[in-house]
């Protein structure tokens, strides 16, 4: 067919021998994909700094791209630092607890792109902080995130070790109160995270995910927040931002609300509540209280 000024597409056309239209296209040009329509020659299909998922790659595909530059994931060592910590599933004798928070930042740090080099557990006296750093230079790290040891008590590993190459720091933020950052002699950034199940997590999201994702070179670095109603009351510290574990409730879908994921209220040692949050909540510093219907920043998860 050398003219074309439409063509019928074949439901509306027998197709085996003689061609017999049923019922012709109205419009010219119906039918016709046209060069061009999907993206121009030059246009940009992938910004840099976006994760490279199915879609995008199939896209660059698509376009007749067979190869695209990426940064390598970021190296991230995780160290639990704790003598009261046993491996999950041990025989408890008092004063010890099951060790969690290198399984929880093991699984944050795989969902922001990271590559998991080293899992350590270290005891509250020694040197087992630096003797960390150590192990993770030699494993390539370009991160290393220790969980506990950084407030004012009289067994804080990572504090009394690291003082060389961090800086320790009250944030105004509940949980998450005790921070520790710095960076190492060979350049690895060194997060000294609280100990307590809720505000490792917490800590993780506001200070490690965007910085494990700026390696990457992603220039989206927050998790997306909605403003939702609150369906239940809840109060907040005052002068500390708080960020409270909630369950999304979506059954209505015009107006989706938010709940505390915990009957306790925000307190940092609830690890099996922080299983059925989808988000955190924000509540400003200078709020002290949420009521029912109060519109609420949540940071979604999921
Ligand atoms: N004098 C002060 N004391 C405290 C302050 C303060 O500002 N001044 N802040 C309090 C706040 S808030 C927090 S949070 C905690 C954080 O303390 P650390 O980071 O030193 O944490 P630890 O004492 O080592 O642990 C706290 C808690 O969490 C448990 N934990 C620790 N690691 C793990 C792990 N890998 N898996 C599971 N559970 C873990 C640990 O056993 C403790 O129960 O400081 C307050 N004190
Ligand atoms: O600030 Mo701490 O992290 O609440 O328990």
């Amino acid at each position: 067919m050398r003219s074309c000024p439409s063509k019928t597409p074949q439901g509306l056309a027998d197709s085996l021998g003689t061609i017999r239209v049923l019922r012709a296209p109205t419009a010219a040009g119906a039918h016709i994909r046209r060069r061009g329509e999907d993206a121009l020659a030059g246009a940009e299909l992938l910004p840099a700094g976006v994760p490279l998922g199915a879609l995008q790659l199939a896209a660059a595909a698509a376009a007749g791209v067979a190869e695209v530059t990426v940064t390598r994931a970021p190296r991230v060592a995780v160290v639990s630092t704790g003598s009261e910590l046993m491996p999950p599933g041990s025989a408890l004798r008092r004063g010890q607890i099951p060790e969690s928070n290198s399984e929880l930042l093991a699984g944050l740090v795989a969902e922001a792109g990271g590559e998991l080099v080293l899992r350590a557990t270290v005891a509250d006296d020694g040197d087992g902080p630096p003797r960390a750093v150590a192990d993770a230079h030699a494993a390539g790290a370009d991160v290393v995130v220790f969980t506990g040891g950084v407030s004012a008590g009289a067994y804080e590993p990572v504090k009394n070790t690291l003082g060389a190459w961090m800086e320790f720091a009250r944030v105004a933020m509940q949980p998450g109160k005790p921070q520790g950052f710095g960076v190492s002699e060979h350049g690895i950034l060194l997060f000294g995270l609280p100990g307590n199940p809720v505000s490792a997590a917490v800590s993780f999201e506001v200070f490690v995910r965007p910085a494990l994702l700026a390696l990457q070179g992603r220039t989206e670095l927050d998790r997306p927040v909605i403003l939702i109603p609150a369906s239940v009351p809840w109060s907040s510290p005052t002068g500390r931002r708080q960020y409270l574990p909630v369950v999304v409730d979506r059954s209505d879908p015009a107006r989706w609300t938010a709940r505390p994921a915990t009957h306790g209220g925000s307190a940092s040692h609830f690890a099996g509540g922080l299983a059925r949050a989808e988000a955190f909540a924000i509540v400003p510093a200078e709020v002290d209280r949420v009521d029912a219907g109060d519109l609420v920043a949540v940071m979604l998860m999921a």
